[in-house]
């Protein structure tokens, strides 16, 4: 069986090596940093991980454990970066893969051969390259660590500082400076709430509303609540009309808050989840403010003809899909889309395979570590594919579906629902060893 490359060590591309590990299938996982956890391990010199120093998940500690190695109950519901990072280094111990990793290795280029792939890679502490060919390769170089600045560039110019919600760490230097933040996604809620508590002013601009999601509901984590057995059973509709329900009850309008009115249904955007923002405005701690007009000086003037004196913005806007190794002539990210089959299988190119490229309405850790098991199959020829016609036709109706029910945004295009992925991924395993079991021929993806 061909060798395979794991492109990073993160929470997705551990989830691969346990799999791989435990399949008895050869692997080399490359990682640029000296530690596992990519995004989850906070100042990662891999440069890649946007976590800042309070960081706590917002998926529930038991939607976010792999099945293979449940966390710890002595954990909190919604543990830190810190608690998660020793959960990956733990989950690595107890599998016993961590000598398979080559660390400060960089992947710099991945070709496809006629066969198989020739990987380079780069000793980020002497630069010396190596080249090797691998028969298949896995993605999991996680899509949070390459930032999305507004496009285009507001006008005029800023005086002041503009920084990344990537390159923000701790709200030391915010003391006492009127502070902008950009967005209404978690990244923007936390830093926010965080900066409020040491700023003389913190404005939060948006150009659309969001329906805030408290962590807690009932006394239960969110989560579990929107993940329960009967969510997980019912239509979408009526997930979505009883979430409303119980979010109107437990929270009232966002409106209620000083927060605009959304332009979406509840489930219609990617959740953004705080407790302690709606507090923070009800305490006058944070202004909202709708999007930026234009810059003058130190001067932001918004799009309702207002007018503020800002030292600092933070740009919470968002991180762009970001493949350093894949020409674009061999997998193109067009307006933050890759084109693959479940999120997972690139047609055009058998063996490539993209590992946690989803934003789930949930936790990545495990549906990763079932994407990890369907490419296992994959890999080790118990499950095979379907036409290059019917991996297009699925990629054209997933699309069609995110854009009738999601607001059309780059933070779009990847999302899934939980369960519905859980069980389409459970489905295409049945349905691949149906296709090895019949003899069936399927004509694998075209290189
Ligand atoms: N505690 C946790 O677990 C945390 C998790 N995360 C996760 O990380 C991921 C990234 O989150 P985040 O960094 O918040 O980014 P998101 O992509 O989720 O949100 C970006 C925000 O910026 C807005 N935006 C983008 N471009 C512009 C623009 N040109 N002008 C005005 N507004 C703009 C978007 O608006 P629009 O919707 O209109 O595009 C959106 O409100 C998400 O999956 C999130 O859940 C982030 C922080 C904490």
């Amino acid at each position: 069986m061909d060798r395979v490359c794991v492109i990073g060590a993160g929470s997705s591309g551990i989830a691969a090596c346990q799999v791989l590990s435990a399949r008895g299938i050869g692997f080399d996982c490359f990682e640029t940093g000296s530690e596992i956890g990519g995004n989850w391990r906070y100042l990662n010199d891999n440069g890649m991980s946007s976590a800042y120093r309070s960081l706590h998940i917002n998926t529930s500690r038991q939607l976010m454990e792999y099945k293979s190695f449940p966390m710890p109950e002595s954990l909190p519901a919604y543990p830190s970066h810190f608690q998660i990072a020793e959960y990956f280094d733990d989950f690595v111990k107890h599998h016993g893969f961590r000598d398979r990793i080559a660390f400060r290795t960089e992947v710099t280029k991945v070709e496809p051969l006629d066969e198989g792939f020739r990987v380079t890679t780069r000793e980020m502490d002497t630069g010396a390259e190596t080249d090797a060919v691998y028969g298949h390769v896995i993605v999991a170089n996680g899509h949070h660590w390459s930032p999305r600045m507004p496009e285009p560039a507001f006008p005029g110019s800023f005086t002041g500082t503009q920084v990344h919600a990537h390159d923000y760490k701790t709200p030391e230097g915010f003391e006492g400076k009127r502070v902008l933040v950009l967005g209404i996604g978690n990244s923007a809620c936390d830093l926010a709430v965080e900066t409020s508590r040491v700023s003389d002013r913190t404005f939060l601009a948006m150009r659309r509303g969001a329906h805030i999601v408290p962590k807690y509901l009932f006394g239960m984590p969110t989560d579990q609540l929107t993940t329960s057995w009967l969510a997980s059973k019912t239509p979408f509709w009526f997930q979505r009309l009883s979430f409303q329900l119980m979010l109107r009850l437990a929270r009232g309008k966002v409106t209620d808050y000083g927060l605009p009115r959304p332009d979406h249904k509840v489930l219609h955007a990617h959740p953004t989840v705080s407790d302690d923002l709606l507090t923070r405005l009800g305490h006058g701690d944070i202004t909202v403010k709708p999007n930026i007009e234009r810059f003058d000086g130190d001067t932001v003037h918004f799009t309702d003809g207002s007018t503020e004196q800002v030292d600092v913005v933070i740009y919470c806007t968002g991180y762009k899909i970001d493949l350093p190794f894949l020409p674009d002539s061999v997998v193109s990210v067009r307006d933050n889309e890759v084109s693959l089959y479940r999120r997972v299988v690139d047609p055009a190119h058998r063996g490539l395979y993209f590992l946690g490229l989803i934003q789930p309405l949930g936790a990545i850790m495990p549906l990763a570590e079932a994407q990890a098991e369907w490419i296992a199959d994959l890999v080790s020829g118990r499950a095979a594919l379907p036409s290059r016609a019917d991996m297009d036709a699925e990629i054209t109706s997933y699309r069609k579906g995110l854009h009738a029910r999601y607001v059309t945004s780059k933070r779009h295009t990847i999302e899934v629902d939980f369960f519905d992925y859980q069980s389409q991924l459970a489905a295409e395993r049945r349905a691949g060893a149906r296709r090895i079991q019949s003899g069936e021929a399927p004509s694998q993806p075209a290189r």
